[in-house]
């Protein structure tokens, strides 16, 4: 089956920076790929630009089979921003009720989307009384009640506790066991365990392109901080990186 991502040689510059240095990878479908680096690594500009929302310099990126950004795309694919994009004067439930009617989807979806992000009890509430892991949370039961076919979630668990953070994840799986596919940013290692597949950039280039095993076994070493660290010290001797291959 075609990659549900494929990205060729992208490079993208913001400001006087070039904050992606001819990046190539892809994000096979019904996978849980992870994308991981350090702070201000480039990550969100690399799913801007898989959303179709970034100015590129040069390269293509390819989602679904159309280019990024292409209008037939907006409903087949869903975004999680790091700034929570709800209404603060409606409610929870609200909120995904209205997300739900722009996807062409009733309230059943929207009550299952806010359930599944753990605030069926909050709502009721209006999103501008939650707290900021909460808010996050309603976001993103927004961008997943239209059930598009890839979801792009940038640094979904961020602030939010180990229990909740383990019942997204769980998640995340089941929506890759029923098809769809998910590019998931943290900058937080102990999530790239949690993934089918990583990226994993630094300073704007892609160093990992693989699976948590297949980056074990190139580096020899089981924790994937550990691995990544040494992925980086062989990118930085100029080496080739390790792990390219397809598990
Ligand atoms: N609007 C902008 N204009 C100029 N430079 C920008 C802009 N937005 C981001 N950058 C720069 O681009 C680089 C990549 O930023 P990006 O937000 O993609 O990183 P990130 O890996 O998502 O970081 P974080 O984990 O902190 O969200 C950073 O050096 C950042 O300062």
């Amino acid at each position: 089956m075609e990659d549900a991502v494929v990205v060729r040689d992208l490079v993208v510059d913001r400001g006087r920076r070039r904050v992606l240095q001819s990046i190539s990878c892809t994000v096979p479908r019904g996978t849980v790929t992870g994308l991981l680096g350090p702070s201000g690594s480039g990550k969100t500009t690399l799913m801007r630009a898989v959303v179709g929302v970034q100015t590129v310099t040069s390269g293509t990126v390819t989602v679904l089979g159309r280019p990024a950004g292409a209008a037939e795309l907006r409903r087949r694919v869903g975004y999680l921003t790091q700034a929570p994009s709800v209404y603060a004067d409606l409610t929870v439930r609200e909120n995904a009720r209205y997300f739900a009617v722009l996807h062409g989807r009733g309230h059943a979806e929207a009550d299952r989307a806010v359930a599944d992000v753990g605030l069926a009890d909050a709502a009721g509430q209006l999103v501008g009384t939650l707290s900021g892991g909460q808010r996050s949370r309603a976001s993103l039961a927004c961008a997943l009640v239209g059930d598009p076919e890839l979801v792009i979630l940038d640094e979904p668990t961020v602030g939010q506790d180990p229990v909740l953070r383990a019942d997204l994840w769980a998640r995340f799986h089941e929506m890759a066991a029923a098809g769809t596919t998910l590019l998931v940013s943290s900058h937080v290692m102990d999530e790239a365990a949690r993934c089918d597949r990583l990226l994993l950039v630094r300073e704007g280039r892609l160093i990992a392109d693989d699976t948590p095993d297949a980056v074990r076994a190139a580096t020899g070493v089981d924790d994937l901080e550990q691995a990544f660290l040494r992925l980086i010290r062989a990118n930085e001797a100029g080496r080739e990186p390790a792990g390219r291959e397809r598990a």
